[in-house]
C-alpha cells in the first residue's frame, strides 16, 4: 500500500474555549486495523456517511468500533433528493446498538455542499466531550 494512503490529515477548529483536533482516517478496509490506535487517543468519533450510497452503509456498520467515547454519525449529502432519510439510516444501524452501548450517539443530517447541519453536529460533539472531561480516552490501552 502506498504511504500516501495511510497519511491522515489533521485540522483544528476552535469552538468557544474548546479546541477540536481532527484526524481524517481513510475508510478503506485495509486501513481499518489502524483505527483502534486512533480511537484509543480520541475523545470522540465522527462517522461521515454518504446518505446516497445504501450499499456502503453495511461497510460503515462493520467499521463501527466499540469503546466509550461519543459517536457522531454525520449523514452527509442530505441535499440530494433521493438520499436515505435519517430514520432509514438509524434503522440500518440498529444492529450496532451493542457496539454503541451507553455512550452518547447522535445521527445528524448534514450537507457538506450547503453546510447545513454541520455546526449542529460539531456543537453536540463539543458538549459531550466537555461533559466527559473526567472520562478520558483509553490511552493506556495503546500498544
Ligand atoms: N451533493 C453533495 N455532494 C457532496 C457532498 N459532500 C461531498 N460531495 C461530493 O462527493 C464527492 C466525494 O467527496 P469527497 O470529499 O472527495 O469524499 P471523501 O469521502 O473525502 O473521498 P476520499 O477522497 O476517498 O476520502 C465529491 O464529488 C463531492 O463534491 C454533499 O453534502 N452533497
Amino acid at each position: 500500500m502506498s504511504l500516501s494512503k495511510i497519511t491522515t490529515t489533521v485540522g483544528t477548529i476552535d469552538v468557544g474555549k474548546t479546541r477540536l483536533m481532527f484526524w481524517d482516517l481513510g475508510g478503506q478496509e485495509e486501513l481499518q486495523s489502524l483505527w483502534d490506535k486512533y480511537y484509543a487517543e480520541s475523545h470522540g468519533v465522527i462517522y461521515v456517511i454518504d446518505s446516497t450510497d445504501e450499499e456502503r452503509l453495511s461497510e460503515s456498520k462493520r467499521a463501527f468500533g466499540s469503546g466509550g467515547v461519543p459517536i457522531l454519525v454525520l449523514a452527509n449529502k442530505q441535499d440530494v433528493e433521493t438520499c436515505l432519510s435519517i430514520p432509514d439510516i438509524k434503522t440500518a444501524f440498529s444492529d450496532c446498538i451493542n457496539k454503541i452501548g451507553k455512550r452518547d450517539c447522535l445521527t445528524q443530517a448534514c450537507s457538506a455542499l450547503t453546510g447545513k447541519g454541520v455546526n449542529e453536529g460539531i456543537e453536540w460533539m463539543v458538549k459531550c466531550v466537555v461533559r466527559n472531561i473526567h472520562r478520558p480516552p483509553r490511552k493506556k490501552d495503546i500498544t
